[in-house]
């Protein structure tokens, strides 16, 4: 247990008024600490820093934290965040350590943003959290709150975070309070998003706890605050967005192989039919990937008993559309009678969402491989990733052009594609555009466009 306990007012079993208590949050005398500051935890550190000018940042890589403690901001494409990190760090209002421990005892607040990993068989793997939950724990005081934001598979707050918490510090579970607090932001817009895009949910261990979290979260965000029963339906609710997420777009990708056989636009189709309030399909791609999405099914499938064959089929259904693009690509090219093996291949894009440098389950890097499987050349571009570990040739986009390719496929929509020189691509290599951004007029040539048709 830390000293600290003497120095502070504690926040979870407080009897001061509210308005002290938050009046307290806002002049930083409830100190925050935030584990982990990749693309989510940066902006989270710094929108606390903002609300309190009491944060110290943790995280496990030196470079990171040393970037920080620098003023600088390793977190690209997010709108705002290197002139906020830079004006907090300036004014003492965040720093950053490795040191996890002697973070933890000198924070009441604790804020978690590590990531939730799948095992190589698909199992969800929450050793990170719990890593830093035992960090936590040597720290905690009497009065402190754990604020967890890492998307967690339903139960594991109550099942495991909690006893941990309880055995490595020796505190009682009525000691200190424990909320999972689902982190709604997106890559591109995540400085905007903690701010108050979408209302907060909290869900507490009890009801004191939920009370401190929503305190907490009430300061920080311009939107509200939903208070939920307890920690599991909070982990629930972030977890169901994401499956709503996998179904939805595994019908897209589903409708879209109808393309050919009804002869229509089925992204024409699709945004009709959302013109009526109840219908809410979302767009057909490549597949879907990110280290979120493609996972959360198997925070439910390989994690409950209950068995859940739509989640499953949704998954089958999304890993399958990469080699399904492929598989288009093949029937174009025998179009031009050429064969896939011995075809060379561009792939535009290698992140699995444009704009964002991720390339975990990327559906773009699966397009590779498959291509490089099936006996093409592979070359691949991307402005942001090089293509290491990847089946492919990287090639800068502004030289993408002089490659004598068969085909090109544009994977990722990143927006430097927009002003790519297509003029020098050979006139008969045969393009495949997955996310329908390829203007056909202005590159000079016909593009298949997944959904569309011919
Ligand atoms: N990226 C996204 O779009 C969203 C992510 N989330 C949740 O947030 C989690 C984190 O996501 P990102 O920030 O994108 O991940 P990230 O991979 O960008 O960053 C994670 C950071 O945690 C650090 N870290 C790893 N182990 C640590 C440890 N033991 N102690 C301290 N730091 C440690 C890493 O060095 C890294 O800087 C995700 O796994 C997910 O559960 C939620 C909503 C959106
Ligand atoms: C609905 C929504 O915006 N969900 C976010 C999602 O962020 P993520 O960065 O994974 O992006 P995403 O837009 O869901 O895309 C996931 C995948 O799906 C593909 N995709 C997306 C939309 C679409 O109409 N068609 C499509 O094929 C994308 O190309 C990508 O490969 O997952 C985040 C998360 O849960 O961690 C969540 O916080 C974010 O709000």
């Amino acid at each position: 247990m830390s000293e600290r306990a003497e120095l502070s007012q504690p926040l979870y079993g407080s009897d001061r008024p509210e308005s002290a208590q938050r009046e307290a949050f806002g002049s930083g005398e409830f100190p925050v600490a935030v584990y982990g500051l990749g693309k989510m935890g940066l902006p989270i550190a710094t929108v606390f820093g903002e609300a309190t000018g009491a944060v110290t940042g943790v995280d496990v890589d030196e470079s990171v934290v040393d970037t920080i403690n620098d003023g600088d901001c390793h977190v690209t494409n997010e709108p705002g965040l290197p002139e906020a990190v830079a004006d907090l760090v300036d004014a003492g209002s965040l720093s950053a350590t490795t040191d996890a421990v002697r973070a933890a005892e000198q924070a009441r607040i604790h804020v978690v943003i590590v990531p939730t990993l799948v095992t190589e068989d698909d199992r969800p793997d929450t050793s990170v959290v719990t890593s830093v939950a035992r960090d936590v724990a040597r720290g905690l005081s009497p009065g402190d709150l754990v604020c967890i934001e890492s998307t967690l598979p339903p139960r594991t707050c109550r099942d495991v975070v909690a006893p941990l918490l309880r055995y490595e510090s020796g505190l009682d579970g009525d000691d200190f309070g424990l909320a999972f607090c689902p982190e709604r932001t997106k890559s591109g817009r995540a400085l905007a998003d903690v701010r108050g895009t979408h209302p907060k949910v909290v869900g507490g261990i009890d009801a004191e706890s939920t009370r401190a979290a929503e305190l907490v979260y009430g300061e920080l965000t311009t939107n509200r605050v939903i208070p939920v029963s307890d920690t599991t339906t909070a982990e629930a609710v972030k977890v169901f967005e994401g499956l709503y997420r996998d179904v939805n777009l595994a019908l897209a990708n589903e409708l879209a192989r109808f393309t050919d056989e009804l002869d229509i636009d089925v992204r024409e189709a699709i945004e009709t039919a959302n013109t009526q309030p109840y219908c809410d399909i979302h767009m057909p791609g490549p597949g879907v990937g990110g280290h979120c999405i493609p996972y959360y099914p198997y925070f439910v499938l390989n994690w409950l008993e209950t068995p859940a064959p739509l989640l499953a089929t949704a998954r089958e259904v999304n890993d399958a559309t990469p080699a399904h693009v492929v598989g288009l690509l093949e029937g174009k090219l025998d179009g031009h009678g050429k064969t896939l093996g011995g075809s060379t291949v561009v792939v535009l894009g290698l992140t699995y969402r444009g704009g964002v440098a991720e390339t975990r389950a990327s559906p773009a890097i699966d397009i590779c491989r498959t291509l490089a499987d099936r006996g093409a050349t592979v070359y691949a571009s991307d402005p942001l990733v090089d293509a290491e570990g990847v089946p492919a040739t990287w090639v800068h986009h502004d030289e993408v052009g002089q490659i004598d390719a068969d085909a090109v496929i544009l994977a990722t929509d990143h927006e430097e594609f927009e002003s790519l020189d297509w003029r020098s691509f050979p006139r008969s290599s045969v393009v495949i555009d997955t996310h329908d951004v390829l203007d056909a007029d202005r590159i000079g040539r016909d593009v298949y466009v997944v959904g569309r048709g011919d």
